[in-house]
Order: C-alpha cells, then sequence, then structure tokens
C-alpha cells in the first residue's frame, strides 16, 4: 500500500483532522507564504499530534541551524529540501542531523529524472511547492531511491495518482477549500489511498 503525507498543516483543526484519518506522515511547511509557520506553531501542533504521524519539515534554502533545531527538539522527524541545495549542503546538514532526508526535484523533462543526492527519498513535484499542479506522469522514470509523487495530487485524479509505481503520495492544495484543509477531504484521500469502503 502507498504512503500517503497530508502536507502544510497549519491550525489546530488540521491536527484534529489528520489524528482522526491518520496518513502516514504530515509536512509542516517552513517556506513560502501560504503555509508558512514559525517553529513555535510547529512545536504546538506537534504536540497534539498522534505519535505514529510521522512529521516531515518542508524546507527552501534554509540555514541548517534552524532545520537542526526543529530535528534537535523533535518536533519534525524528517527533513525535505524543496529548494536548490546542493550535495554539499546535504553532507554538513547530516554531519549535524541523522533522520531521514527527501530531496524534491521540479520535473520539467526526461533529463529532470538524472538525480544524483546523497539522500533517502526523491519527491517529483510539477512546480516550486505548493501550486495545485501537477506534471505529466506519464513521464515519470524509475530512479534508484523511494519516490513520493506530488504536485496537484486531488479527489480527482488520486485513482490515477495510485496506479504510479512509487512510495507515496503527498497532497496539500487538493485537500483545502479555500485555503483552509478540509476535514472532508483529508477524509476521502487517506481512504481512497488505503483501498477503504
Ligand atoms: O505548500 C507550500 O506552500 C510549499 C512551499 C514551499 C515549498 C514546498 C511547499 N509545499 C510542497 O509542495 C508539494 C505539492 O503541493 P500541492 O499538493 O501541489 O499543493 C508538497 O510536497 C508540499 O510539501
Amino acid at each position: 500500500m502507498k504512503k500517503i503525507k497530508i502536507c502544510g498543516l497549519k491550525r489546530s483543526e488540521d491536527v484534529d483532522y489528520v489524528n482522526t484519518y491518520q496518513p502516514d506522515y504530515v509536512g509542516f511547511v517552513f517556506a513560502g507564504k501560504k503555509r508558512k509557520i514559525t517553529y513555535d506553531q510547529a512545536k504546538e501542533l506537534k504536540k497534539d499530534l498522534l505519535s505514529s504521524i510521522q512529521v516531515v519539515g518542508v524546507f527552501v534554502n534554509e540555514d541548517i541551524s534552524f532545520v537542526e533545531k526543529l530535528v534537535k527538539n523533535d518536533v519534525i522527524d524528517l527533513v525535505q529540501l524543496h529548494g536548490q541545495e546542493t550535495n554539499e549542503y546535504i553532507k554538513i546538514l547530516k554531519q549535524k542531523i541523522d533522520v531521514p532526508i527527501i530531496k524534491a526535484i521540479q520535473i520539467k523533462n526526461d533529463d529532470s529524472f538524472n538525480v544524483d543526492y546523497d539522500v533517502d527519498y526523491y519527491l517529483f513535484d510539477h512546480g516550486s511547492g505548493g501550486t495545485g499542479e501537477s506534471f505529466d506522469w506519464s513521464m515519470l522514470k524509475e530512479v534508484n531511491k523511494p519516490v513520493f509523487l506530488a504536485g496537484g495530487i486531488n479527489l480527482s485524479n488520486i485513482d490515477e495518482a495510485l496506479k504510479m509505481n512509487v512510495y507515496g503520495l503527498d497532497v496539500s492544495s487538493g485537500v483545502e477549500t479555500d485555503g483552509f484543509k478540509d476535514r472532508e477531504k483529508i477524509k476521502e484521500i487517506v481512504r481512497r489511498a488505503r483501498n477503504e469502503r
């Protein structure tokens, strides 16, 4: 069964929704504008989150000291690098923390799959993050690490996404209504991913 990640939690209600429907992962976003939260907000949200749900911190070219602080204080369990982070950045990060790292790759063409980062997972996305748009999934190529498929996954295309040969699906905009996480959409996305009636 594919793993499911619900990204961009901001409010205590969002924690309540994921505690109820229990995706494998949730994402706290520390970049951009729409879903960006602070260290203190993340700490508060994590306090009420079920310990069985893994928290991914999403960063764009972030200071390593900030990522380190979130990991060392058990606010996040995995790190998602969604910017132009290099292998040199990843090498320094790994000297400071010991949690799985996901490197997001923006898929533009066939060459986009020629990646060689010293990480645990790749995440293939359409754009720079949180755009709600998908790339052409028929382009997907196998790589030498488990892959999260991201970008514009929603209730109208989740069944197609579930057929892709990937480790997990990452959903953010697709489970929102008017910019806020939507209980019913999260319920249905998790149900479909788990193939439950
Ligand atoms: O969600 C954001 O605002 C964001 C900002 C900066 C970097 C990444 C961001 N989100 C990531 O984008 C993908 C796909 O999101 P969507 O489903 O298309 O809205 C997901 O991996 C989020 O982690």
